[in-house]
C-alpha cells in the first residue's frame, strides 16, 4: 500500500520581472494506491500531474506531507534506506527513444540492474540471464530476436516494452506511468496501456496512472480509482466508473463534456458545463481554485475553500466517492461531437 497525505510542491519560476514567481503544483494532495490496485490521476495541463508521478517515483522532492511506503513514513528514514523503498515504485519512461541507453544492446540493459538484484538478494549469476528472458516474454517480445540488438534496431512499440521490462527488474510494487509526457503514437499508446492492464492482473503489481484523457482513465482504472486535480487540488476522487458515470464537480463535468461521442453512450442535457473563464494563475483565489471558471458559482464559493466530503447518498461504495464543491450535482454533460 503507498499512500500520500498532504503532498504539497511550491516551484520558483526564474526570470520574471519581479525576481521569480512561485507556482503551486500541488496543495496538499492525499492519495491511497492499494496493493495490485489502479489508480489515475487526470487534469488538464499544468495541474500538477507530472509533478505528482516524480514525486510518488521519489524523482522529485516535495516541500509538506508525507510518503508512507507499506508501513513506513518515508520522512522518517536516511536517504539511501529511501531510496530503497521508493524502489519499488518505478516510473516507465514514456519515451522510448531516449530512455534507453544507444550504446547498450537489450541483454546489456537488462544485466546491469538484474546483476544487482542478484547480488542483493544471494542469487547466483546464472539466474540474470534466465530472468532477462523471462521478463522479456512477459512483456510479449521474443527474447530470442531483441537480446542482442541495440535500440534503433528495434520498433518504438517494442522499445516501449523494453522499457517496462528494465522497470520490472527490480519487482516494482507499483508502475506510474505518465502519459502526458508521452512521445508515442495512438497505436503503440493503446499497446502499452493493455500490458499495463496485463501485468497488474498477471503480477499483482499496482499501477498509477497520470492521464489528461477520460476514455483512457476508464480503460485502465476499470476497477479502481479516479482522482480528479485541478491546479494542483484534488476535486473529485472515486471509483472511476462512479465518477465518470456520475461526475458532481462543475470541473470534472467541464472536463468529460470535451469527451468526444463515439459510441453515443453519452447523452446531451440542458445544463451543459463550460469554463467561463480563462485561468490568470497571478491572480489569488481565496475560495474555490475552480470559482473564477464556474458558471454555478456564488458568493459562498469565493470566500472560503470547499473541504473534500463524501458525495451524499447511500456509501454502499468501495471507495468514497468524494467532491470539493458547495453546490455539487449529477448534472448531465454535452460531450462534443465526434468530427
Ligand atoms: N521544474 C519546474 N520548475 C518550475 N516550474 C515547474 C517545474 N515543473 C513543473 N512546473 C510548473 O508546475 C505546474 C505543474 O506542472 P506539471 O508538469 O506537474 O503539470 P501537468 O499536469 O503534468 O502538465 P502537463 O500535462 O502539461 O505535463 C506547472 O505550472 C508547471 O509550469
Amino acid at each position: 500500500m503507498i499512500t500520500g497525505t498532504g503532498i504539497t510542491k511550491t516551484y520558483r519560476q526564474r526570470g520574471d520581472v519581479l525576481g521569480g514567481r512561485e507556482v503551486r503544483a500541488l496543495r496538499g494532495v492525499d492519495f491511497a494506491v492499494p496493493r495490485g490496485g489502479a489508480v489515475s490521476f487526470i487534469g488538464e495541463s499544468g495541474c500538477g500531474k507530472t509533478t505528482l508521478g516524480r514525486i510518488v517515483a521519489g524523482l522529485e522532492t516535495y516541500d509538506a506531507g508525507e510518503i508512507v511506503i507499506d508501513g513506513t513514513p518515508m520522512s522518517s528514514l536516511r536517504h539511501k534506506q529511501r531510496q530503497a523503498e521508493f524502489r519499488k515504485i518505478q516510473l516507465i519512461h514514456q519515451d522510448p527513444y531516449s530512455a534507453l541507453n544507444p550504446n547498450r544492446t537489450i541483454h546489456q540493459t537488462l544485466q546491469a540492474p538484474l546483476a544487482l538484484r542478484a547480488r542483493r538478494t544471494g542469487r547466483p549469476s546464472s539466474w540474470v540471464d534466465d530472468r532477462a528472458e523471462e521478463l522479456l516474454s512477459l512483456v510479449g517480445i521474443d527474447p530470442g530476436y531483441v537480446l542482442g540488438r541495440y535500440p534503433h534496431q528495434l520498433s518504438g512499440g517494442m522499445r516501449q516494452r523494453v522499457v517496462i521490462a528494465r522497470a520490472l527488474t527490480v519487482d516494482p510494487e507499483m508502475l506510474v506511468a505518465d502519459e502526458s509526457v508521452s512521445m508515442i503514437d495512438v497505436s503503440m499508446r493503446l499497446s502499452v496501456l493493455a500490458l499495463l492492464k496485463d501485468l497488474r492482473e498477471r503480477l499483482g503489481v499496482s499501477v498509477l496512472f497520470i492521464t489528461h484523457d477520460i476514455a483512457t482513465a476508464r480503460y485502465i482504472g476499470d476497477s479502481g480509482e479516479l482522482y480528479v486535480l485541478y491546479r494542483g487540488q484534488v476535486v473529485e476522487r472515486g471509483l472511476t466508473e462512479s465518477v465518470i458515470s456520475g461526475p458532481v464537480h462543475p470541473y470534472t463535468q467541464s472536463l468529460l463534456s470535451a469527451i468526444p461521442v463515439l459510441h453515443g453512450l453519452e447523452r446531451p442535457g440542458h445544463d451543459r458545463v463550460v469554463p467561463t473563464e480563462a485561468l490568470d494563475e497571478r491572480r489569488p483565489d481565496t475560495g474555490c481554485l475552480f470559482a473564477r471558471r464556474c458558471p454555478f458559482r456564488t458568493e459562498e464559493c469565493t470566500a472560503e475553500p470547499p473541504a473534500l466530503v463524501r458525495v451524499a447518498g447511500p456509501a454502499a461504495e468501495a471507495a468514497p466517492h468524494e467532491h470539493a464543491c458547495y453546490h455539487p450535482a449529477r448534472r448531465s454533460v454535452i460531450p462534443e461531437e465526434a468530427a
